[in-house]
């Protein structure tokens, strides 16, 4: 059995896989992490292999819990990879980015793919029918656009994110809701159609911690996959092992 951990900015994700099976998956906090990793270890004794990704600065405190207790594999730039990597700063890509392109790989080997993750961050993520990475892009994400508003304004308060968002905004807070989220998923659909001018056929993932609010609200035709970045972490692990 596999214990992946993806690290992000906002939050730890965790998975239980048997082979290419995912069993469980599990949100954490990184202060929690080591509480919700007994947990994980109590429930699947047979854990003998992980793998981990990180985009913060230092994990060597997980990364020495993890080692005691399975074979571990910590994504970094000398991992072999399922797929090219043509990311021209290849040293500064983000680890979570490798994964979501190595779910790619296994899964839409042959398919122009744009893989949108929606989480601290919103990462665009693209890998063409050769099976090669090129890059994408990176813009806030919701959270830190609510944030960024109430911030640097004497005025604006922070806005939870709530569903129901009028186009109109008839108050502050609606005004800031449409403005965020009528915004993004207009930016998405709006970078999905550009991808489409230039690549006939494509296929759009989306995942991350906003998968859902936004999935309901892109018009252009996605597969939504909220797990697809611990599949990548799963399948490099898988590949790792077999090098
Ligand atoms: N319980 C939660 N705590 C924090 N963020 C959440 C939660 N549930 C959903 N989210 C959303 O998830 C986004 C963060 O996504 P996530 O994939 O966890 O990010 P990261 O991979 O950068 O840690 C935030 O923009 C937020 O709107
Ligand atoms: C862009 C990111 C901050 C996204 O992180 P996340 O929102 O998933 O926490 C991360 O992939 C990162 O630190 N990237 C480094 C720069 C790059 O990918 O080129």
């Amino acid at each position: 059995m596999n214990l992946i951990v993806d690290v992000g900015n906002s939050s730890v994700k965790l998975a239980v896989f048997q082979d290419y099976k995912l069993l469980e998956s599990y949100t954490s906090s990184i202060e929690k992490f080591f509480e919700k990793f007994q947990e994980i270890k109590k429930d699947y004794p047979q854990i003998a292999f992980s793998i981990l990704s990180s985009v913060i600065k230092d994990t060597s405190e997980l990364e020495k819990i993890l080692e005691k207790e399975a074979k571990l594999y910590v994504l970094n730039e000398s991992t072999k990879l399922p797929f090219k990597n043509n990311y021209a700063s290849s040293q500064t890509l983000g680890k979570d980015r490798l994964a979501l392109v190595a779910a790619g790989s296994l899964k839409f080997q042959d398919e122009n793919l744009l893989i949108i993750d929606a989480g601290t961050c919103i990462t665009f993520d693209f890998k063409n029918n050769a099976n090669e990475y090129l890059g994408g892009a990176i813009s806030p994400g919701l959270q830190m656009r609510l944030k960024a508003l109430n911030h640097f304004t004497a005025k604006l308060p922070l806005v939870d994110l709530d569903e129901n968002v009028p186009l109109i905004g008839d108050s502050t807070q609606n005004s800031i809701l449409s403005g965020v989220l009528n915004g993004v998923s207009a930016e998405l659909d709006g970078i999905i159609d550009r991808y489409k001018a230039g690549y006939k056929y494509l296929t759009v993932i989306l995942t991350g911690g906003d998968t859902q609010i936004l999935s309901k609200r892109v018009k252009n035709s996605i597969f939504a996959n909220p797990n697809f970045l611990l599949e990548g972490l799963n399948y490099i692990l898988e590949f790792n092992k077999t090098q």
